[in-house]
């Protein structure tokens, strides 16, 4: 983990987007070091006051010690505008991407932006946070004046050092009105958030991931082979595949490309993932605690009606899903009461696939930290399988992959300890100085599970990404 010197300072103010747009319209232009969009609203983080890296077994509880430390005081310190007062989100706050397994090689992240562009129920802000140096740590950065706020309480960031750093990134703020500086204005309410410069993209290409087709087939038929020796009842195994660019990839209009093709994901990017999730592991405010559990999946040329036929009539697509959705409610148990799972479960439609969808209710019993609620619900039957420890295992042999952020909590947290942790799902990690993304996929598989399927729906969850990427991807 990284030592920071010195103490953080933050400073929010209300701002109007470009007339009828959203914050999601801004991201061609820009190089998002995170994301985190649902509808077009949410979160873009833009550079990094600070960014905190832990790998192993203790990842969470390290992440979670820096928040407490760093991030949790300045609930108390920075103020934010009356109208935001209440706005989950609002003010500083850290994106986070963490690894599936604690034997990754990967980093787990912790990101708090030095600019936060946020927008929620309407309303648009932006949060500056800079680094006070220590008493004994070279001054020169700090060489503005302290001004004052309204209500008096010391502020560091003067006018002309928030319009330093909004340049910086390639904004600017007039009347509070935040914009882009230059051509690139965004295209308000534009459907498929694409600009001009979609043309100019780097030419990408699929090439084989870690393993073949039919590495993953083998593997799939051992799955099923230790499930009917009842060794376990269920496992996820995935599979990567490699897109190649030409030219670094630009992050901005991939993210736009996915937040307007997949409105009701999340758009997420933190560290070197990024991707649009469809699935919540969980939500926590104040004391609340929601999620969205999906397992269960058909794809999405088969249409609503024979869809909603083959997941809910189908005793296997019923099983998978019910042992996804025990298992957080049996991982969220030690920290949660009155939890409430939707039965029967509801029909995801989303244009790729179609999944079996329960919605989770809860409240937290005790003042646990939110990263090590994410710890707890962690993995969910969802992602590794039933019982966890057997499948975690099998799937280490069997998938022969380092699935680093991939399948991994991702979302954000802010002061007062508020969080989405969506799963890092139907999204890629950004390699290669950014000209290459490892996508992943991969399927819940039970007894009697066929892998030519598991194969074809590994194909239609990397559709998203393949399609933002202009990969065409196989005859399935
Ligand atoms: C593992 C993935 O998705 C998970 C597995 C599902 C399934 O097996 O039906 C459905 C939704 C997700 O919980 C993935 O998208 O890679």
């Amino acid at each position: 983990m990284t030592a920071l010197p010195g103490s953080l300072d933050a400073t929010t103010l209300v701002v109007d987007l470009p007339g009828g747009s959203s914050l999601a319209d801004l991201l061609p232009a820009l190089e998002p070091s995170a994301v985190w969009l649902l509808r077009g609203e949410g979160l873009i983080g833009l550079g990094a006051a600070a960014h905190i890296r832990a790998r192993g077994a203790e990842r969470f509880a390290e992440l979670a010690q820096w928040h407490a430390q760093h991030l949790a005081p300045l609930a108390e310190t920075s103020t934010l505008p009356a109208s935001l007062v209440g706005i989950p989100g609002a003010g500083p706050v850290a994106l986070t991407s963490i690894t599936y397994s604690s034997a990754s090689a990967a980093d787990s992240h912790l990101i708090l932006p030095e600019l936060i562009l946020g927008s929620a129920e309407g309303k648009a802000w932006i949060t500056a946070v800079l680094r006070v140096p220590a008493w004994d740590e070279d001054l020169e950065e700090t060489d503005e004046p302290v001004a004052q706020t309204d209500d008096g309480a010391a502020q560091v960031l003067s006018p002309r050092r928030l319009d330093a750093l909004l340049a910086k990134h390639g904004l600017q703020l007039n009347a509070g009105r935040l914009s882009l500086i230059g051509p690139g204005q965004p295209a308000a309410g534009k459907r498929d958030g694409r600009t001009a410069e979609d043309s100019s993209r780097p030419a990408t290409s699929l090439i084989q991931g870690s393993h073949s087709e039919q590495h993953y087939l083998r593997a799939v038929r051992a799955g099923v082979d230790a499930i009917e020796h009842r060794r376990l009842e269920k496992l996820v195994l995935a599979r990567d595949v490699v897109v190649a660019a030409d030219a670094p990839l630009p992050t901005g209009p991939l993210l736009a490309s996915l937040a307007a093709d997949y409105a009701d994901c999340w758009t997420y990017l933190a560290g070197d993932v990024l991707g649009a999730t469809p699935e919540m592991l969980v939500k926590i405010r104040g004391q609340d605690l929601s999620a969205r559990v999906l397992a269960g999946t058909v794809d999405g040329r088969a249409g609503l009606q024979r869809a909603r036929t083959l997941l809910l009539e189908d005793p296997k697509q019923r099983d998978e899903h019910r042992l996804a959705a025990q298992s957080l409610l049996d991982q969220l148990a030690p920290v949660a009461h009155q939890l409430h799972a939707q039965d029967p479960p509801a029909v995801l439609e989303l244009p790729n696939v179609f999944h079996l969808s329960t919605d989770v209710t809860g409240r937290l019993t005790a003042e646990t930290p939110a990263l090590l609620v994410a710890e707890r619900a962690h993995p969910t039957a969802a992602i590794c399988g039933t019982p966890t420890a057997t499948a975690a295992e099998l799937i280490s042999t069997l998938e022969g992959l380092d699935r680093g952020a991939f399948s991994g909590p991702v979302g954000w947290i802010d002061a007062q300890g508020n969080a989405d942790f969506g799963i890092a799902l139907r999204g890629g990690i950004i390699q290669e100085q950014g000209t290459q993304v490892r996508l992943y996929a991969g399927c819940g598989i039970v007894a009697g599970s066929v892998p030519e399927e598991e194969l074809a729906e590994t194909w239609a969850k990397m559709r998203p990404m393949l399609g933002a990427l202009g990969v065409l991807p196989p005859l399935t």
